[in-house]
């Protein structure tokens, strides 16, 4: 897969998401701070790689921060964006199956390199459900891309 991957810093395992990721065979495209040290913006590289997904050029992102959320807000910020903070291998299963998420969010300060590989695991391990009331869900949630604050 192509994946782009964003941090803010090198902290914790920053530098391991690329890494693992390529041990795996995927391409992966860097934004921020595994780019660049200096680059240190967590709400614009998050939404540069989140950009990709929702744009074709990649078919997930990863994004991190020290807490996770900047990053994950930032990703959501993008339309057609579903960016979800995960912190242990069941919750990125649930992200992939019931939310079909495309973007994961990791926080730098939560997340070990053990745990890392987990998430990934469950991450690329886990096919988007096709069950009927997820994907009304889902579908929902697209809709909330297009509509005006509170509609
Ligand atoms: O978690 C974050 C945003 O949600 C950032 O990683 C955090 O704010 C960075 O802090 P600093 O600029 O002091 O390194």
């Amino acid at each position: 897969m192509r994946i782009s991957i964003a941090t803010d810093s090198l902290d914790g395992v920053a530098s391991l998401i690329g890494d693992e990721l390529e041990r795996r065979g995927h391409l992966v495209t860097r934004y921020g701070a595994v780019a660049d040290p200096t680059d240190t913006d967590w709400a614009r590289v998050s939404a540069d790689a989140a950009r990709d997904v929702a744009g074709g050029m990649a078919d997930m992102a990863i994004v991190a921060c020290w807490t996770g959320t900047g990053a994950s807000i930032a990703a959501n910020k993008v339309p057609g964006i579903r960016a979800a903070l995960c912190t242990d291998a069941v919750t990125a299963a649930g992200a992939r199956t019931w939310n079909n998420a495309n973007v994961l969010a990791l926080s730098l300060r939560l997340v070990s390199a053990p745990t890392l590989v987990e998430i990934l695991d469950a991450w690329f391990a886990t096919p988007a459900s096709t069950q009927a009331d997820d994907l009304v869900s889902v579908s929902y949630l697209n809709t909330l891309d297009h509509l005006p604050p509170n509609d």
